[in-house]
C-alpha cells in the first residue's frame, strides 16, 4: 500500500485533533499535508488525498465520493469565536452592499447566504476575496473570515479599536434555529475504505484516541497555539471549550438542517443522506 496521505486544516480548530499525531505521541504512517479548507476540498476531490477534514457543504456536494468518519466533525454549539462577519453598520442594513467572502471557505460562505437570506433578510452583493480584514474592507461594506484569520482579525478590531461589528455566525445560527453547527467532516474516500478496511478502522480508532489524547492536555495545545499565532491565553481557553469535534446525533440533524437551508436557497442541488463508514 503507498503511504497514506492525510489532509490537515491549518487552523487551531484542528490542533485538538492532530496535536498528538503531531508530537509522535501516537504512531502514524502517513503524509501530513496542511493547507486551508477550500484547498484541502479541492485536493480531496480531485483524488490526491486520502482522508481530510472536508468543508460539510462540499461533503453535501460530493457525497458519492466520500464516507464520513465515525465521531468526528468541526462544531460548536451557537458561538464559535472563528467564523466572524465584520460589517461597518448592523448586518439587517446591508440591504444592496457588497460583502466579500474569504476565499478560504466553503461551508461558511454558504452559511452566511442562508442568514442574510432567511434571518436577516438582506439582499447583498458577494465577492470572494483572499482573507485580509483590511483589503476587504476598503473593497465592501462587510468581510467574512474564518479560523485564524477571524480570530486574528478581532484582535485587531479590538486592540486598534476599529470601528467595525463583528457577528459570530455561529451564534446567529442558533438565534435563528436553536441548533448548533457543524462546519467540517473528516472523509474518507470511498475506494480507498473498500479497498483498505483495515487501515480505515485503524485511522478512525487512531483519530479517536488523538483527540481524546488533546483534550486531555489542554495547556500543551494552549502553548503551542500560542506559539503559532501569538493570539491572548484567555482567547484561546475560550476557544477550545468552545470548539468541538463531536458528530453524535444531536450534530447530526444540525448538519442536516444547515443542508435543508442550503437546499432551500438554491446552493445544493439534492436532499443529502449522510453516509457514515461502518454505518453502511
Ligand atoms: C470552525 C471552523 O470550521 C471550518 C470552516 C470551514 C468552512 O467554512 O468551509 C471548513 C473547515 C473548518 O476550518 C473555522 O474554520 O473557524
Amino acid at each position: 500500500m503507498t503511504r497514506l496521505r492525510l489532509g490537515q486544516v491549518e487552523y487551531l480548530n484542528c490542533l485538538p485533533v492532530y496535536h498528538a499525531l503531531e508530537e509522535g505521541l501516537l504512531p502514524l504512517d502517513a503524509e501530513l499535508i496542511k493547507g486551508p479548507p477550500t484547498r484541502l476540498n479541492r485536493m480531496f476531490l480531485e483524488g490526491g488525498l486520502d482522508i481530510t477534514p472536508i468543508s460539510s457543504i462540499e461533503y453535501a456536494r460530493h457525497t458519492g465520493q466520500c464516507l464520513i468518519l465515525p465521531g468526528l466533525s468541526i462544531a460548536a454549539d451557537g458561538r464559535v469565536a472563528s467564523i466572524l462577519f465584520f460589517s461597518r453598520r448592523p448586518v439587517t442594513e446591508l440591504e444592496g452592499k457588497k460583502v466579500l467572502v474569504t476565499t478560504s471557505s466553503a461551508t461558511s460562505v454558504v452559511l452566511l447566504r442562508v442568514l442574510m437570506e432567511h434571518y436577516f433578510h438582506v439582499d447583498v452583493e458577494f465577492c470572494p476575496c483572499a482573507p485580509d480584514l483590511n483589503g476587504m474592507m476598503s473593497r465592501g461594506d462587510g468581510a467574512l473570515l474564518i479560523g485564524d484569520d477571524a480570530m486574528l482579525a478581532h484582535r485587531q478590531v479590538i486592540e486598534q479599536e476599529l470601528p467595525l461589528i463583528v457577528t459570530d455566525l455561529g451564534q446567529a445560527w442558533k438565534d435563528f434555529t436553536g441548533e448548533k453547527m457543524v462546519y467540517a467532516l473528516w472523509v474518507i474516500r470511498r475506494e480507498f475504505a473498500a479497498a483498505h478496511p483495515g487501515e480505515t478502522a485503524a485511522i478512525a480508532a487512531l483519530f479517536q484516541r488523538s483527540r481524546e489524547m488533546g483534550m486531555a492536555d489542554v495547556p500543551a495545545l494552549i502553548k503551542k497555539a500560542f506559539r503559532r499565532t501569538g493570539l491572548p491565553r484567555p482567547v484561546l481557553d475560550d476557544y477550545f471549550t468552545i470548539i468541538r469535534h463531536d458528530f453524535d446525533q444531536d450534530y447530526r440533524h444540525a448538519l442536516l438542517t444547515y443542508y435543508d437551508y442550503a437546499y432551500k436557497s438554491g446552493l445544493l442541488e439534492e436532499r443529502v443522506k449522510l453516509q457514515v463508514w461502518g454505518e453502511e
